[in-house]
């Protein structure tokens, strides 16, 4: 059968949607879709319309070669986004991303706010017209012309020069400074003329990064996380109100045992839902849990205390009675209700699949969502609240046929812990045909393989005859916190003999050709693959992305240093980095890493590399050749993002493979010019 994963052409050229968002009358839903430019170098958003009663095509909205994205709806109706498109009134200026307004009467969009340090994202309320925008300011600047000024004499001295005095200096991959992210409330957004820009937090320094602004349904208030400093490069995360008519701000929960964000506001503007996230400490795991904080200034009450799971809030019902949430659950995300009053949890979608961007109708009868599996990319979804029955909406594209089949299947842990996979079964695969097989590591490794992701896709090896498990050992979510318990801090222990048990299972089926098994994995699953590289040779091939090698290297140089250090002990460190058995590896590997990575910094994939050459057990030989190899991306990060490359990520992968499981060799992408 031929499916669009059967060329790499067509995989990258699949149009990809994320986000969703609802209009206050609960008629118009606005997504986002990413498809290919004509070069094929770069994908390009654009902004469609779903219709919520399913009866309309999808229509897309805007179109521009800059594409457009963060779409928000005002109450009148209008939609706010960000584009770097040019502005019409001026013949050229520099690309930077804007705010816009597209009116809901129909028309042009109009260009509502443009910045020397640019337009992040936009946050509306629900009932009033108030906008915030987050966006860049120098750390050093006082008002917006300032902060014009100092960029225009930076950028002319050709100076790059950041001065720091606190951490990170870096963040995934950009470099942090000089400027810093502010909020903004914009005036009058859903009318003509000036919008002047008000700081509403000007001395943030680098408390709102990553953070997001969430307002109250009248405009009153905003919430959101602000990071502290600590001693010793340490940090924690706060959660503050900032009064939008005072700018007063005010500290609402701040512990050294917690970090808090927060979630959505309830619809009388009387409770604040929040998340905690537990510190973490050597002896201590991480937990997610959720508190209902009054906003009257009474103490915040726990909600669904007892469920053993981690819940993200969504919305609120509109009569208060229930909080939506998605949590991982069993190789899923699917919504629930909690009810507000006695904290009793309704599962409300019943299929395998993952949930996000969940808004619900204003009658409180209706949810729509994002859903995404390993069957089908991120589609909008129309859910009974009541029923839980979900309806694929007319969406704009439709779901690519996959070339095999998927199950679900259960291995038992050594501590007789039951271990969760998917796997994916190319077309054909039976007693009388075994297939080749790869074991898929997933990263975090507080995470759960629980979505459709276009950056590990196993139906590309699917295509060509491999089957893919994708297991969900110690350390995952969606099991209870006894799972991430076990694995914490003792990643080679039982991470690593969960994922050998999938193993057993997976070879132990007719179907499976237990000769030929590779293990593949990306950052924290790269970490385990090398782990498994220096512990046994069960595997044909290893496949390690964005891996972290030497963790005594890894924890103080990644972008989060105090994050693992809380979590590994130098003792922990050295028990289980697998630079320390680089002397016992014996399978072709094939390392993979972007220059770019701040996460896992590229020294990680040096380090492994000359070591994998000099000092392992398949070293290379005089003449230089040797069965590893090392695809090294200059320009890419911890993902690999750009098309052509992921083309390339692919490309090599499969060649690899063939040449290391199947006994085949393969040509080489020719752009990589060998
Ligand atoms: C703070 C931190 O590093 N968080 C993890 C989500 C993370 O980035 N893990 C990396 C190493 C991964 O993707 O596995």
């Amino acid at each position: 059968m031929t499916t669009p994963f059967s060329s790499l052409d067509d995989f990258v050229a699949l149009p990809r949607l994320s986000g969703l968002v609802l209009n206050r009358e609960g008629t118009r839903l606005v997504t986002s879709v990413a498809t290919l430019d004509p070069r094929k170098t770069a994908y390009r958003t654009a902004l469609w319309e779903v219709d919520p009663t399913g009866e309309q095509p999808a229509r897309r909205l805007t179109r521009s070669a800059a594409g457009e994205s963060g779409a928000a709806f005002l109450p009148n109706g209008d939609l706010l986004f960000t584009s770097t498109r040019p502005d019409p009134d001026e013949s050229e200026g520099e690309k930077r991303s804007a705010l816009w307004r597209l009116p809901a009467a129909g028309g042009e969009a109009s260009l509502l706010l443009t910045r020397e340090g640019g337009v992040g994202g936009v946050a509306t309320a629900e009932a009033a017209d108030v906008v915030v925008v987050t966006g860049d300011s120098l750390a050093g600047s006082a008002n917006e012309e300032d902060d014009a000024e100092r960029r225009k004499a930076r950028k002319e001295s050709g100076v790059a020069a950041i001065l720091h005095t606190g951490y990170p200096v870096r963040y995934w991959d950009a470099d942090l400074g000089p400027g810093e992210p502010r909020y903004f409330a914009l005036k009058d957004a859903a009318a003509d003329g000036d919008h002047p820009l008000e700081d509403l937090v000007p001395s943030a320094r680098g408390g709102l990064r990553d953070a997001h602004p969430v307002l109250d349904p009248e405009g009153s208030a905003l919430f959101t996380a602000f990071t502290v400093p600590e001693e010793r490069g340490s940090q924690r995360t706060v959660l503050v109100r900032v009064d939008l008519a005072t700018r007063e701000l005010a500290v609402l929960l701040d512990d050294r045992e917690n970090d808090y964000s927060p979630g959505p506001v309830s619809p009388d503007g009387r409770f604040l839902a929040v998340v905690r996230n537990r510190r973490t400490s050597a002896d201590l795991a991480p937990r997610t849990s959720l508190l209902l904080l009054p906003l009257d200034g009474g103490a915040p009450v726990p909600l669904a205390e007892d469920w053993d799971r981690w819940p993200a809030p969504a919305a609120w019902l509109p009569d208060g009675s229930g909080l939506v949430v998605t949590a991982d659950d069993d190789g899923g995300a699917p919504v629930f209700v909690i009810d507000t009053a006695t904290g009793s949890v309704r599962r409300v979608t019943q299929d395998a699949a993952a949930y996000s961007d969940v808004s619900v109708s204003p009658d409180g009868a209706t949810a729509y969502a994002v859903r995404s599996s390993y069957l089908f990319p991120a589609e909008v979804v129309r859910i009974d609240l009541a029923s839980g029955t979900t309806v694929r909406l007319p969406n704009p594209a439709e779901r690519p046929e996959v070339p095999g089949t998927l199950e679900r299947v259960e291995s038992v842990g050594e501590d007789g812990q039951p271990v969760r996979s998917w796997l994916v079964l190319p077309e054909g695969a039976s007693a009388a045909s075994p297939v080749p097989a790869l074991l898929w590591i997933h990263g975090g490794p507080i995470g759960s393989w629980n979505a459709w992701t276009w950056r590990w896709s196993p139906w590309l090896l699917a295509a060509r005859g491999y089957a893919v498990l994708l297991p969900d050992p110690a350390l995952s979510t969606g099991y209870g916190q006894h799972m991430v318990d076990r694995g914490w801090g003792a990643w080679g222990q039982a991470p690593y003999t969960d994922l050998m048990a999938a193993t057993d299972t997976l070879v132990a089926r007719e179907d499976i050709d237990g000769a030929r098994v590779a293990a593949m994995g990306g950052s924290f699953g790269g970490y385990m693959a090398n782990w498994i590289a220096g512990h046994t040779d069960r595997f044909a091939a290893i496949v390690t992305h964005a891996s972290l090698w030497a963790l005594d290297q890894f924890a103080p140089t990644t972008d989060a240093a105090y994050y693992w250090q809380r979590e590994m002990t130098p003792e922990a460190m050295r028990e289980n980095s697998p630079h320390l058995h680089v002397g016992e590896i014996r399978t072709p590997m094939l390392v993979i890493h972007g220059d770019k990575d701040y996460r896992v910094p590229i020294g990680e994939g040096l380090r492994l590399w000359y070591e994998l050459l000099s000092a392992s057990k398949l070293p290379a030989d005089d003449d230089g050749s040797t069965p590893h190899r090392f695809l090294y991306f200059p320009d890419e990060n911890h993902w690999i993002l750009k098309p052509q490359h992921a083309r390339i990520w692919y490309g090599v992968v499969e060649a690899f493979l063939a040449s290391n499981v199947l006994g085949e060799e393969r040509e080489l992408p020719p752009e990589l010019g060998l």
